[in-house]
């Protein structure tokens, strides 16, 4: 029996589909490779620094039909901007008809949907984006509606998604393009992943055709040791593990998708993050384990650096606070009942602090301390706001000593107070609390430190 060949579903972000230039550049890349058979295109992203999404677009035209006002100038940009693509790319005088019969029956399905929440709206970008790719790429368009298929949670529906997937692509010929980001439910409803998640969708249709790799092709080569407003030109990670880049994503180092990592992971596809004005550059895999023999010799010690603004602590003191069985169960319950919950509970022999983020206590700090106060009648209760997390990751830290003294001798240097450490339990990770006015200043002493040297 002939074996089927590797496939590669290579999924394009916004950035990579701007504008005409940018999506030629994705078509040389597909065509480059006879493996890219599948592709997941965004809607086309920013241009330049203000310019809009043409995604925020739809939400906003969706915003005034549900309030009963025009929205045609809104959509007229929309249809400039495809417009502007179909004859950039010379698709043709029939295309371009047919892109126009697509996009009055996008401005006619936003009215319809007015009133039954905006995912119909939002969804308009990648399925008329689809159409634009397959055709510039001679492959056949799947309606994702038809293809992807979510669950009455709103969650992705694997098993039904695989079947319809494989149904379609059976029949799709040379090639098949399937719109990222939406889908419907077996009743044929229209829904959305949240933003960003054309990256759930190539990672869903990987998992579903069982590809060999996963492409997840963006603006920056592959996940960078930190992020790039921050330090200037960081290094790209060659090798990331799904743990570690769970631990940066979770503080700010955000190329994929959260719930991207599920599908693929379970089903041990590597996922290769890449850059559309780069394709030379071999950009990042993740992957589920390093082999010790494969880490590059003279690797830097640490995987990355990401963190966030944003942070309050709440710091409880105690005398005997080690001899009082479920204390901190008292804690935790408290924070429970208001609904909070936290990132890091740091303790001492007689302190326990609990790291929230702002968003979680926002108008709700007060009433949560009065109640600390009264219920775990602590000797001190401080409340410490303005606090910055930094995660300084890598699964290389913990073989190698003298990380932590590193790491705080570095912060040291540069005048940086630390006000909370935690190292998580999996060693992958030290976690400090700074001052957010040194959150930039942090970051930057850590890279030198572990990565310049
Ligand atoms: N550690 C990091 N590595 C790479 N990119 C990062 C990192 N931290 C933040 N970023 C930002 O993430 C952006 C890419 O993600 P995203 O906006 O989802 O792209 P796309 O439109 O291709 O889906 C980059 O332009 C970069 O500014
Ligand atoms: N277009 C959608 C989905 C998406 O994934 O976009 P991007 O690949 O540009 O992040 C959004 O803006 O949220």
């Amino acid at each position: 029996m002939p074996e089927t060949p590797a496939l590669t579903v290579a999924k394009f972000g916004g950035t990579s589909l701007a504008d005409a230039d940018a999506i030629r550049r994705c078509v040389e890349i597909v065509r480059a490779d006879p493996a890219r058979r599948v592709v997941v295109p965004s809607a086309p992203g920013k241009r330049h620094g203000d310019d809009p999404k043409v995604t925020d677009l739809l939400y906003l035209c969706h915003d005034h039909a549900e309030r009963g006002l025009p929205f045609a100038a809104v959509f007229e940009r929309i249809r400039e901007r495809f417009r502007g693509i179909s004859a950039g790319l010379d698709l043709g005088a029939a295309f371009a008809a047919r892109l126009g019969a697509a996009l009055d029956a996008a401005e006619a399905g936003i009215r319809e949907h007015a009133g039954r929440g905006p995912d119909f709206a939002a969804s308009r970008g990648e399925a008329l984006n689809g159409l634009v790719l397959a055709e510039a790429l001679g492959f056949a368009c799947a309606d994702a509606a038809g293809v992807i298929r979510f669950a009455h949670d709103g969650r992705l529906d694997a098993g039904e998604t695989r079947r319809l997937l494989r149904e379609a692509r059976g029949s799709a010929g040379a090639g098949l393009v399937v719109p990222g980001f939406y889908g419907a439910d077996a009743g044929g409803t229209v829904r959305t992943f949240s933003r960003g998640g054309s990256d759930v969708t190539g990672a869903a249709v990987a998992a579903a055709l069982d590809a060999a790799v996963y492409e997840n092709w963006t603006d920056v080569s592959g996940l960078l040791m930190a992020d790039p407003r921050v330090v200037d030109a960081p290094r790209s990670i060659e090798r990331v593990t799904y743990r570690e880049l769970r631990e940066l994503s979770y503080m700010g180092a955000t190329v994929l998708h959260p719930e991207a990592v599920f599908p693929v992971r379970a089903a041990g596809i590597p996922v290769n993050i890449r850059n559309t004005s780069e394709p030379a550059h071999p950009g990042t895999l993740i992957v589920s384990a390093v082999p010790p023999g494969e880490e590059p010799p003279g690797a830097p010690p640490i995987t990355g650096v990401a963190g966030k603004r944003g942070y309050t602590a709440i710091q409880l003191e105690k005398a005997l606070m080690n001899e009082a069985i479920g204390y901190g169960e008292r804690v935790l319950s408290v924070l429970r009942r208001h609904g909070v919950s936290f990132e890091h509970v740091p303790s001492g022999i007689d302190t326990l602090s609990v790291v929230v983020s702002d968003a979680e206590v926002d108008g709700k700090l007060v009433a949560l301390v009065d109640d600390l106060q009264r219920e775990l009648e602590p000797d001190a209760l401080e409340v410490d706001t303005d606090l910055a997390l930094i995660a300084t990751v890598g699964r290389r830290m913990r073989t190698r000593p003298g990380m932590a003294a590193t790491l705080f001798g570095a912060l040291g240097a540069a005048g940086v107070n630390i006000r909370m450490i935690d190292q998580g339990s999996s060693e992958l990770n030290i976690i400090v609390g700074v001052n957010e006015s040194d959150f930039e200043a942090a970051v930057r002493a850590i890279y030198a430190a572990f990565v310049i040297g």
